[in-house]
């Protein structure tokens, strides 16, 4: 199965917002991965419940919210009653991940555990077995337009490695520095789901941006 592309409405213009939401739709990409951050557990302040709530009616793409906020419990209902389809809380932002993940679950959304870059894959060996989806940050959370770090590519491949020995059945997904250099590398080392931003947005033809990632993800 080819890869899925999650463009990241971080980079979007926001006075064109249907129209740039609806343009990667049309362009294949399955989901919309929307970067919550409350300027505290990341240095940037973004969006809350309400604006994903106004979202939900205007496209049928999976909502991939991106929690990067301190204590993420507190919200995980907030955002799942607007519409939320996958909810990822980071390990490093709650002393009690497994809660969190137990209350997206049973708010009926796909929960996802994300890892910072300095995070290593043992910390959320014990959740692993609860998960959907797992999200390996290739960059410091915060900020659109970084650079891939390479040596997060060796915790796709452990991640890859525990479910498939575990029998376990997650998605991984990578976000951050994702571009047409950056993506074959972690696709080939078990990522399937890719976030990627300023790569689609920024510049000109988001379209054939989604076209190519797909295509290197065959
Ligand atoms: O979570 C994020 C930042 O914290 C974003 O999803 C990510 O940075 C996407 O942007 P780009 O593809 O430009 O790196
Ligand atoms: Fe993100």
């Amino acid at each position: 199965m080819s890869g899925i592309i999650s463009p990241s409405i971080l980079s979007a213009d926001y006075t064109n917002l249907e129209r740039d939401v609806k343009l990667v739709e049309a362009a294949g990409a399955e989901y919309l991965h929307i970067d919550v951050m409350d300027g505290s557990f990341v240095p940037a302040i973004s969006y809350g419940p309400n604006w994903v709530k106004q979202l939900r009616p205007e496209t049928d793409l999976v909502l991939d919210v991106h929690l990067m906020i301190v204590n993420p419990e507190r919200f995980v209902d907030d955002f799942a009653d607007a519409g939320a389809d996958i909810i990822g809380v980071h390990v490093e932002a709650t002393p009690h991940i497994h809660r969190a993940l137990q209350m997206i679950k049973n708010k009926g959304v796909k929960a996802e555990v994300v890892i910072n870059p300095g995070t290593p894959v043992s910390a959320i060996e014990s959740v692993l077995d609860m998960v959907d989806q797992v999200l390996v940050m290739t960059v410091n959370p915060g900020f659109g337009g970084q650079k891939f770090l390479p040596s997060t590519i060796e915790k796709i491949a452990q991640l890859k490695v525990f479910r498939d020995a575990r029998g376990l059945d997650f998605d991984i997904e990578i976000d951050g520095g994702v571009n047409n250099e950056t993506i074959a590398a972690a696709y080939e080392a078990g990522a399937n789901v890719f976030v990627a931003g300023s790569y689609v947005y920024d510049k000109v033809d988001p379209a054939a941006k989604i076209a190519i990632l797909k295509e290197l993800t065959k």
